[in-house]
């Protein structure tokens, strides 16, 4: 469903700062893939979700969703089909407008129309949506976002990212500033989620053991190349600590990340 072909994105190029940030990259997602990706700092994962998503064009190379060529497309065409959130609970939502009216705009997204309104038919949605999340924010829909904790945020981000049931999302790291046991309820939303929408999924993540447990499928990117896919028994098998050999035979370093969780 989703088909990276040979992906190039370099930044400042010609200049002291040039950076190669993907390099030829290839991917190919099936539908029902729910893939986790890690890395070292710097490995290109941001990036190539912004090629992906239309943040960034690429410099080369071609990004085709559902056989359809989208690489010139700018971010917002893609939206529609492309869900993302982003690490930042303070981003996706709008904070002085109300639980429903978030849920109600990233609705009427897929909408004709181009408005959003509230009716009853839709507010009972939003309701079941949220009575999904088993977080009491059914029962707090006339609350501004902005009252709500990183975690309700976050919660409610998910909903209005998959609202609109997009073909791909994205999620960028999206449990990092949360506390471990608000990130673990968001990752299991996200799960619920992902399965009862049937959304092709990518999870950035720098908790090596959930990339390892959620989803079908790990890849491990460095220095803006894939450098490991794995899938069944291969990642079953798979351990924090195999990966950190492989990782270090294979590019003559250790994984550096700030932020990476091993155990
Ligand atoms: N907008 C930009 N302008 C210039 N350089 C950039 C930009 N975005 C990313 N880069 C550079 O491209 C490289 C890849 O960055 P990217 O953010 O994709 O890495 P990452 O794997 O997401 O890292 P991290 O785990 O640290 O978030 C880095 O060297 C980064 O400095």
């Amino acid at each position: 469903m989703l088909d990276i072909k040979n992906v190039s994105k370099t930044f400042f190029p010609g200049t002291p700062n040039e950076k190669k940030a993907l390099k030829s990259l290839n991917l190919h997602l099936d539908k029902d893939d729910f893939v986790t990706i890690i890395g070292s700092n710097g490995a290109g994962k941001s990036t190539l979700f912004n090629v992906i998503g239309g943040a960034f064009y690429v410099d080369k190379g071609a990004i085709l969703l559902d056989k359809k060529n989208i690489t010139g497309l700018p971010d917002y065409k893609r939206a529609y089909n492309i869900g993302r959130l982003m690490q930042d609970p303070m981003k996706g939502t709008a904070p002085s407008m109300t639980i429903e009216e978030n849920l109600a705009l990233a609705y009427s997204r897929q909408s004709t129309k181009g408005f959003f309104a509230l009716n009853k038919k839709d507010t009972s949605f939003y309701r079941s949506l949220l009575a999904s999340l088993d977080l009491g924010l059914e029962n707090r829909m006339k609350t501004k976002v902005g009252h709500l904790s990183g975690g309700q945020r976050q919660a409610v981000t998910l909903l209005m990212c998959t609202i609109s049931s997009p073909k791909l999302l994205l999620l960028d790291e999206h449990t990092a500033a949360l506390d471990p046991a608000t990130a673990k309820k968001i990752l299991k939303i996200t799960t619920d989620i992902v399965s009862k929408s049937q959304i092709t999924t990518m999870m950035i993540t720098h908790d090596i053991n959930a990339a390892l447990s959620l989803g079908n499928r790990t890849i491990m990117m460095d220095d803006g190349e894939v450098i490991l896919d794995i899938k069944g028994e291969e990642r079953k098998n798979m351990t924090v600590e195999k990966l950190l050999t492989y990782y270090s035979k294979e590019r003559n370093k250790q994984l550096a990340n700030d932020r990476m969780l091993l155990s």
